[in-house]
């Protein structure tokens, strides 16, 4: 669906260089802090900005030969941009219709109502969260094979988040789909997405399936004499703490089995994010 091989982009302060593949029917997620690269990845990735490098295709072609058809079929939720605030939803009618061919006007309507957003009222009087759910409500009403969703539940409140991530489930029960999706806060995303990437610093630190990540990575917390003892070979990250060290593995059953008096911490996506970004103690 969308594959950036080795993708560069060069600021004066800040490089991003990206390797990673949404896969057909995948729920991707881009975890990385504010300035990681998110963005920067997600506008190469739509060619709304030059890269400096590597090779970005989209449902298999090159994206610089993406056709108006192809674009057609890509969703899109930036975090920095939205329709004009002077205009009404229900004058976005025509302009989406025009748009894309295969935009249901029934449909979207009946969405918007669902998810309580006015036809009537200016986007300008919108809050931020009503503002991201008729992003999310645009980008998922014309049928597209791939949404690009940047940061789509900022600003929203558990409510709010939960309904947009049912929207998106049930964007996803047609077969074939993918969505890319990035996020700052990594509990958004932890029980959505199939596999996850985290960034930082315009680099991929970590890439995974979730369900491994969630039932293979864990936390070792280990005495100064225990972590002398201990066989390394899995530990990916260590951070000195008071007691001793904690320890980052993506093998918890070796260390189970083995080291049975070790305390081992499930380890949350922010964890490991931490420890990741960690130098070795
Ligand atoms: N047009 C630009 N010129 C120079 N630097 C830029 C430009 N756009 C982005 N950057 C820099 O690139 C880095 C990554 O920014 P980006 O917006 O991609 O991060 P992000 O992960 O989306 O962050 P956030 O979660 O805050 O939205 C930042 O250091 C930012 O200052």
């Amino acid at each position: 669906m969308l594959d950036f091989e080795n993708v560069r982009k060069v600021y004066k302060d800040f490089e991003l260089h990206v390797n990673l593949k949404v896969e057909p029917g995948y729920i991707t997620g881009l975890i990385g802090p504010n300035g990681a690269g998110k963005t920067t990845a997600f506008k190469s990735a739509l060619g709304l900005i030059h890269t400096d490098g590597g090779r970005l295709k989209v449902f298999g072609k090159p994206a610089e030969e993406l056709a108006p058809s192809d674009r057609e079929n890509i969703g899109v939720v930036l975090a920095d941009s939205g329709f004009s605030s002077a205009l009404k939803v229900k004058e976005l009618l025509p302009v989406l219709s025009h748009l894309y061919p295969a935009f249901s006007r029934q449909e979207f309507i009946r969405q918007c109502d669902r998810f309580e957003i006015p036809m009537e009222k200016k986007i300008g009087q919108f809050s931020t969260g009503m503002k991201r759910k008729l992003q999310v409500l645009a980008a998922v009403s014309h049928g597209a094979s791939l949404l690009i969703l940047d940061e789509p539940t900022a600003g929203m409140d558990v409510i709010a988040r939960d309904q947009l991530l049912s929207l998106l489930r049930e964007y996803m029960e047609t077969d074939g789909r993918s969505i890319l999706i990035s996020s700052h806060i990594s509990s958004d995303l932890e029980g959505f997405c199939d596999d996850i990437y985290l960034i930082h610093e315009g680099k991929i630190l970590l890439h995974e399936e979730t369900d491994r990540l969630l039932n293979q990575y864990g936390l070792l917390k280990v005495t100064k004499e225990q972590y002398a003892a201990l066989d390394q070979r899995y530990i990916l990250k260590t951070r000195k703490e008071g007691f001793g060290y904690s320890c980052l593995t993506d093998q918890k059953q070796f260390y189970m089995e083995n080291y049975p008096q070790i305390i081992i911490e499930r380890g949350s996506i922010d964890e490991l994010i931490l420890m990741m970004n960690r130098r070795d103690a």
